[in-house]
């Protein structure tokens, strides 16, 4: 599990340390940290893994980002990595500047088109006016001709992405980075992040282009929100988090992110005792005559996730699909209120066929816990203009769905405006939190990392303000984005939500959070992570939705 924290959280552990006057040993803790990670990333670029003959180019802001980068220059300079340190602001860390100077490092200033009135008005220190001046171009050749390029422009202080020349050299970079590396197989230069990829919002995961794109980040005390969810977490890379004596300090985390070992660790498995029944019932509701697929391919994920049993409510014909693809399933043309089950699947496939969307409206009032996928989202949204969702009903929209989902809440007067595809697929923690605290449910959004936000506490309260329990899992394979993966993906959500109604506790495990009303956050968060690994079953192929649901069973054997 990795537990990230927000900027706020990490800051507050920091500044009685800071306030103690070791504000230095922990920057050098910092640096030694994004030192070690930028040798081994050199090293992959040698043919004999030696540092002797490397070079690097740090990209310096004018905070303490830039004072680690700074440090770190001088550890690798000691190592006989020839560091060039290019300064990208008006202000520099001169601490680190007059390490990396005394290891030997040489140090350019980025000079915009008019240097010299860049000059005057910058009002520039000494320390950084000395500094040679280096054009966009001339910068974008030596980083390109790197083995190593560290950004270290901004951290945690950041505000917005990137501006003026240093966001040209980034855009630049990028048009010009050559793809293949020195004959090691390894694309160079390699881009290692110092604490964030630069513009990376740490609290949001925001993105905003231009962007210098990460083999791998170093971050410091704690993984931050940025690193965990989209579009931040796509432009990370390899993640370390380098402890630097804050840790025992941070507060509460701000999104939990389940990891492969939590996922199969937490998997609910039966006991000896078990009975169909106690292992949990999952309710049905899938397909219509245009999409009858989804009703087979969420019934056959449900299977085998190891559902206890599963009963489809739909006509004859689906019914005999769902029957000759999973004999096990227990099919009729029941009303949710005539059966007994401990949780219920919605939604999927289930569009221009008025007799399901009667079943799917009467599992959005039923008291049982639900998934609400595809079909059943827009009635679902309807239905929070009479009464709040809770979170024990599951939303599983991707970004379109969602911003479909705001136009009915906007139109009944519950948000302020629409909310457009882009917009939460440039923010979705942010977008997947504000339609839980709207609607009351938990919200599973779907996308590059799957982000999940569940009202508990103070927002599942009638106030509607408060708490919002949020999570992340990542790590699905892109072969999953196709038709019918999000019908396996809801299969298998409904088998935990069917186990956790019967089992309260099952998921205590995962955390604190996971137990009262977070366990029905906790189950959509395993719920697509088994989902994320069933995709990987056979490395990088493709997944047709029916060898996911059998890759389910894959994943969940044990040797
Ligand atoms: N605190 C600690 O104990 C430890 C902290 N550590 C490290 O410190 C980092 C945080 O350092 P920080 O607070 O100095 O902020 P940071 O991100 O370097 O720079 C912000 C400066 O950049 C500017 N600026 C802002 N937005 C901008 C933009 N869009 N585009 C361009 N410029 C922009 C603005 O400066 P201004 O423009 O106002 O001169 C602002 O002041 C953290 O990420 C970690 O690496 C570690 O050493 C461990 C110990
Ligand atoms: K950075």
């Amino acid at each position: 599990m990795i537990e990230a924290c927000s900027v706020d959280t990490v800051r507050a552990a920091e500044q009685p340390l800071l306030d103690a006057g070791l504000g230095d040993l922990l920057m050098r803790r910092a640096a030694r940290g994004l030192a070690r990670e930028c040798e081994r990333q050199l090293r992959l670029t040698t043919p004999d893994g030696a540092l002797r003959g490397t070079t690097a180019v740090l990209l310096v802001g004018s905070g303490n980002n830039g004072g680690d980068g700074l440090w770190a220059g001088s550890f690798l300079r000691a190592r006989g990595v020839a560091v060039t340190a290019v300064l990208t602001g008006s202000r520099v860390h001169e601490d680190g500047l007059a390490a990396l100077r005394a290891a030997g490092g040489s140090v350019l200033r980025l000079s915009d088109h008019d240097d010299a009135a860049h000059r005057r008005n910058a009002d520039l220190p000494d320390s950084v006016a000395a500094a040679g001046p280096v054009g966009v171009d001339q910068a974008v050749s030596l980083m390109a001709s790197a083995h190593l390029v560290v950004d270290a422009v901004l951290g945690t202080g950041a505000s917005g992405g990137l501006r003026g020349a240093v966001a040209e050299l980034v855009a630049a970079f990028h048009d010009r980075a050559p793809e293949q590396g020195r004959g090691t197989g390894q694309r160079t230069p390699r881009v290692v992040a110092c604490d964030l990829v630069s513009g990376v919002s740490g609290d949001t995961g925001e993105a905003p282009e231009p962007l210098l794109r990460a083999h791998a980040t170093v971050t410091f005390g704690a993984a931050k929100t940025g690193h965990v969810v989209s579009p931040g977490e796509q432009v990370t890379g390899e993640l370390t988090v380098v402890p630097i004596g804050i840790e025992d300090r941070l507060g509460d985390a701000a999104v939990h992110r389940l990891e492969a070992q939590d996922v199969l660790a937490a998997w609910p498995r039966p006991g000896a005792t078990d009975t169909k029944y106690s292992r949990g019932v999952l309710g049905v509701v899938a397909g219509a005559p245009s999409y009858p697929g989804a009703a087979i391919m969420c019934t056959q994920a449900a299977v085998n996730a190891g559902a206890g049993m599963v009963r489809f409510l739909g006509d004859s014909t689906a019914r005999a699909m769902v029957l000759a693809r999973s004999p096990e399933v227990v099919c009729s043309d029941d009303q949710p209120w005539d059966v007994h089950v401990q949780a219920w699947l919605a939604g999927p496939g289930v569009v221009g066929d008025e007799s399901q969307a009667a079943r799917v409206q009467a599992v959005i009032e039923a008291k049982e816990p639900a998934v609400l996928d595809a079909g059943a989202l827009d009635a679902a949204a309807r239905s929070v203009a009479d009464a709040r969702l809770g979170p024990h009903k599951v939303l599983t929209p991707h970004a379109g769905e969602l911003s479909q989902i705001f136009e009915w809440l906007h139109g009944f007067g519950l948000c302020d405006a629409a909310v457009e595809r882009s917009d939460i697929e440039a923010a979705p923690l942010h977008w997947a939190r504000e339609a839980a605290r709207l609607t009351g449910a938990t919200v599973l959004l779907k996308g590059a990392t799957t982000v999940i936000a569940s009202p508990v506490g103070d927002a599942a309260s009638s106030s509607g303000a408060g708490e919002c329990l949020c999570l992340s899992v990542g790590d699905a394979s892109p072969w999953l984005a196709t038709a019918g993966s999000g019908d396996t993906l809801a299969g298998i959500l409904g088998t935990v939500l069917a186990h956790v109604a019967e089992h309260p506790q099952a998921l205590a495990g995962l955390g604190d959070w996971a137990r009262g009303a977070g366990r029905w956050a906790a189950a959509a968060a395993l719920g697509a992570g088994l989902h994320a690994l069933a995709s990987r079953v056979r490395g990088e192929s493709p997944v047709p939705p029916s060898v996911l649901a059998e890759n389910v069973r894959a994943v969940l054997t044990r040797p």
